[in-house]
């Protein structure tokens, strides 16, 4: 593989920290809305609306890249996702709607309260 993309499972906690949150939320997309990048064909006229596209699998790729050095980042990524959905797409869409689930989620899976209250699993 290229040497920015290390195979399997990483070692650091950190990706490994990530790797869990994008699992997590992803499978909270059940219709598969933000698995992969929205193309004009899909949403006619999006990449016009929507400057900065985000979608889990290119996060995934930049997980796999070492391109994340914060949990901001990171969030910051995924804040991105579910605003586009927001702004493209009217408010009583199940689009946004979902989109709106989905960020609350995601403030959830990834608050500080949660990971205080993270314990080392007993060996
Ligand atoms: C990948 O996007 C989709 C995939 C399948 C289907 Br059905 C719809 C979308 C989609 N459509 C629209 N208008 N806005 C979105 N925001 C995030 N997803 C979407």
């Amino acid at each position: 593989p290229l040497p920015t993309e290390s195979a399997g499972p990483s070692s650091d906690p950190f990706e490994q920290l990530l790797h869990y949150y994008l699992t997590h939320l992803e499978r909270k997309d059940i219709h598969k809305f933000f698995h992969f990048p929205i193309t004009d064909m899909l949403a006619p006229g999006y990449s016009a609306v929507v400057k900065h596209p985000m979608d889990f699998s290119t996060m995934r790729k930049k997980l796999a890249r070492g391109w994340y050095e914060s949990l901001s980042q990171f969030k910051g990524d995924f804040d991105l996702m579910c605003s586009n959905a927001m702004i493209y797409n009217e408010q009583d869409t199940i689009y946004s709607r979902f989109a709106r689930k989905m960020s609350r989620s995601g403030a959830k899976v990834m608050s500080k309260e949660r990971l205080s209250n993270a314990r080392r699993v007993v060996p």
